[in-house]
């Protein structure tokens, strides 16, 4: 093996006969090319060797492994070594005619994680053990493919047909403790115990004082072939229900179906082909880029690469006992922060403890969240009425309402309450930090902390950076960021940050269409169809008209050149139909809201209509679903563009998962970015030229888009280009 090989298996045998081979890559011991190469180069020493008469297989530094090494899926030229040339090289060659057919027992000693490839390996071992808190799983459809190791026959032949759809549906992980009672392990014990049991077990399994199983030919657990037809139809069907626009869940349920019918070696052959087709489809490329970016966002060149470790955050203090500021404590206590909560009179700080203390009991009614751990959670929770116990806190985080004199009130208040390294980060979705700091000393410790409503629900932080805030202070704030179990991404400071300001132009656009005659729920039916949770109209509802007049509000202000400016928001807010908290809006909703159109709703187009003075266009009545996708679409995708050329964002990828997590864009499209680039920039471009000399400004292309389309160039530009351009223009200013 050469020197840049990625990962290794190692070989050690024991006094006592047994070999223990150890899967080492870390940072997941991930099974690259040279990992399986090596895997089975000393598999196959160990079952030649006379001094070996079991074996045991592990890996490194207490994780199992993660699974198939995905980066060799990642860019133009996919490593995809002997999978493309011998479909179903790993899982009958090596897994079930080397491990699984061996004339010496093997036992899979598991730790940490064994996800994906990394349990089919263990499943083709004959028997494993595995520590109560380790988690197995097979999430490969999170990534668009299927198992394509065994896993799909294996996993079934051990835990039922109905847990394993599950399991494999669901992408969903079980800890060891669970998978012992499914019988997915066959013992449970303590992490230094591990090895040295399983060890033990191997020996027993060769003087049969142990069950030698070979999972892929287990029948017990699987139901009978009428039941099994039944469980197929029925997760078809939920698969078809929950995810419309995918195809992987059903491939992985054909391939099941395929063992269950034909049996396991017809199942293998199924799944080596489907696996081969689905690791090259654009789903699957597009969630494997979501899959890094995620882990990406975290990476902030001159900030996280310079040495910086995040200070302890002990205690944190929430200005604002509203929705956000409820949602935002929910979420840090739930991490077991103490939290104070500061409000200005005793009413409006009940009304806050009683909305964290309801976020927490719904968990509890769900089953999610025991009394107990209820009990302990509000602990961490005290409320109060002044800055009396501000003098030990290490993070502020205000989140009162959108009013500039009122913040910048509270922000100097902070400077004196606060120790000196306390955190003073500011909940606002769309006012620029320098004023809200204007009146402190303290610009170095003042950034962003913008949450997502309901905050203690949605996956997304943006941290806001102004050019004055440190990078410690970045540092800290992405640290509490992942220990909330948030996506933080690190965005500079402009009206609306990331994702406001990318999908401003989303309602405003749909509100273009409205006014020329293309029919609202049409518009809101065809963006579902495409992918996201909520049309642009359906959202502004659940927002409400009062926030989406005021953000609205700030982007005339701002932007004034590229804002349409439509009065069909405020003509329904006058008529109190304010969206969905007063049960009217775009639509009306009933007792159970649920969404109904509103034959109403023309009257106030008409009027919208002729005050904006524009005309029905008959282009625009009929407007094909593709058409209204891009209409809607490729304006977020321009200032998208905007945001990256004024490095907003540092890498499209950021652009890409705020999108996804703050906005709900379809992650099996990519982001917003990604799926532009599957379209061009050329296309892009020359769609909003056409539309800009029909319908206005509104549509015209920014000047990234129209350098990147001139090339024929993606959207997306590598760090070395984003950094010329950055420091170019921070020369020209
Ligand atoms: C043929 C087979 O059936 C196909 C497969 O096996 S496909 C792979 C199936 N496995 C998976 O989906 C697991 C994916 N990984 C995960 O869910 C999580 O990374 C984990 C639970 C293993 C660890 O989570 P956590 O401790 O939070 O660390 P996390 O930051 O996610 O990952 C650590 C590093 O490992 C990398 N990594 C994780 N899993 C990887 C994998 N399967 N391949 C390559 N790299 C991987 C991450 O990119 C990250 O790299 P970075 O430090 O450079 O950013």
């Amino acid at each position: 093996m050469g020197s840049n090989a990625k990962g290794r298996a190692v070989m050690e045998v024991g006094a006592d006969g047994v070999a223990l081979i150890t899967i080492i890559n870390p940072p997941v011991n991930s099974l690259s090319f040279d990992v399986l190469r090596s895997l089975k180069a000393t598999y196959e020493q160990a079952l030649r060797r006379d001094d070996v008469r079991a074996i045991v297989v592990t890996g490194a530094k207490g994780k199992f492994s993660g699974g198939f090494d995905i980066s060799s899926f990642k860019g133009k030229r996919m490593d995809t070594g002997e999978i493309e040339q011998r479909p179903g090289y790993v899982s009958m060659e090596i897994l079930s005619d080397t491990v699984e057919a061996a004339k010496k027992p093997s036992v899979a000693a598991i730790d940490g994680i064994a996800l994906g490839g990394g349990l089919e390996v263990a499943m083709a071992c004959h028997a494993r053990i595995s520590t109560p808190t380790a988690q197995l799983g097979l999430p490969e459809l999170q990534l668009g493919i299927i198992p394509g190791f065994g896993g799909t026959q294996r996993l079934p032949r051990l835990v039922g047909l109905s847990k394993a759809l599950e399991m494999m549906l669901m992408s969903k992980p079980v800890k060891g403790e669970e998978a012992y009672s499914l019988g997915l392990v066959d013992a449970i014990v303590s992490p230094n115990e591990l090895v040295n049991t399983a060890r033990r077990w191997a020996l027993e399994i060769l003087d049969r004082r142990r069950p030698w199983v070979a999972s892929l030919f287990k029948t017990d657990k699987i139901e009978p072939l009428g039941e099994a037809r039944e469980i197929f139809k029925f997760a078809r069907a939920q698969a078809r229900k929950q995810a419309p626009n995918l195809t992987h869940p059903l491939v992985c349920i054909d391939v099941i179906e395929e063992g269950i019918v034909s049996g396991p070696r017809a199942g293998l052959l199924k799944e080596a082909e489907a696996f081969q087709v689905l690791m090259r489809s654009e789903t699957s490329k597009s969630l494997i880029h979501i899959f890094f970016a995620q882990r990406g966002t975290s990476k902030v060149p001159g900030v996280t690469d310079i040495g910086l470790v995040p200070r302890r955050v002990k205690k944190v203090a929430i200005l604002g006992g509203g929705l956000m500021g409820s949602g935002i404590a929910t979420a840090l206590i739930l991490s077991n922060y103490p939290v104070i909560l500061k409000e200005v009179n005793d009413k409006f700080l009940q009304a806050g403890i009683s909305r964290v203390t309801a976020n927490l009991q719904s968990r509890v009614k769900k089953g999610n969240m025991t009394q107990e751990k209820f009990e302990k959670t509000i602990s961490l929770l005290k409320g109060v009425l002044d800055y009396e116990s501000f003098k030990d806190v290490d993070m502020v985080i205000e989140a009162v309402i959108e009013n500039v004199s009122l913040k910048q009130q509270i922000f100097s208040d902070l400077e004196k309450y606060c120790p000196p390294h306390c955190i003073l980060a500011s909940n606002t979705s769309t006012i620029d930090l320098n004023l809200i700091g204007e009146r402190t000393k303290s610009q170095d410790r003042i950034a962003g902390a913008h949450f997502f409503s309901p905050a203690h629900v949605m996956p997304l932080l943006e941290i806001v950076r102004t050019k004055q805030t440190s990078p410690q202070v970045i540092v800290d704030l992405l640290d509490v960021g992942k220990k909330i179990k948030k996506t933080p991404v690190v965005v500079g400071n402009c009206t609306g940050f990331a994702v406001n300001r990318m999908f401003f132009p989303y309602t405003q656009a749909g509100l273009l269409l409205v006014e020329r005659g293309t029919d609202l729920y049409q518009i809101d039916r065809a963006i579902t169809k495409f992918g996201m949770p909520m049309g642009p109209f359906r959202l502004a509802d659940l927002v409400g008209f009062g926030v989406a007049i005021a953000t609205g509000m700030q982007f005339i202000e701002n932007f004034p050149e590229r804002t349409y400016k439509s009065m069909l928001i405020p003509l329904l807010q006058e008529d109190k139909r304010a969206g969905e908290t007063t049960r009217k809006g775009f639509y009306v909703y009933d007792d159970k809201r649920r969404a109904n159109p509103d034959p109403e709703l023309k009257k106030y187009i008409e009027k919208s209509r002729s005050i904006s003075g524009v005309a029905v266009d008959p282009k625009l009545v009929k407007l094909p679903e593709k058409d209204i996708v891009e209409m809607i679409f490729f304006p977020v995708v321009n200032e998208a563009c905007r945001v990256l050329a004024e490095g907003i964002a540092v890498k499209a990828a950021d652009l890409d998962i705020a999108a996804v997590f703050g906005m709900g864009f379809p992650p099996y499209r990519g982001g917003i970015m990604f799926w532009a680039d599957t379209l061009g920039s050329k296309y892009i471009y020359s769609r909003l030229e056409e539309w800009s000399n029909s319908y206005g400004e509104f549509f015209k292309p920014c000047a990234y888009l129209a350098e990147r389309a001139s090339k024929g160039a993606p959207l997306v530009r590598n760090l070395k280009q984003f950094f010329f351009v950055y420091f170019l223009n921070i020369a020209m200013k």
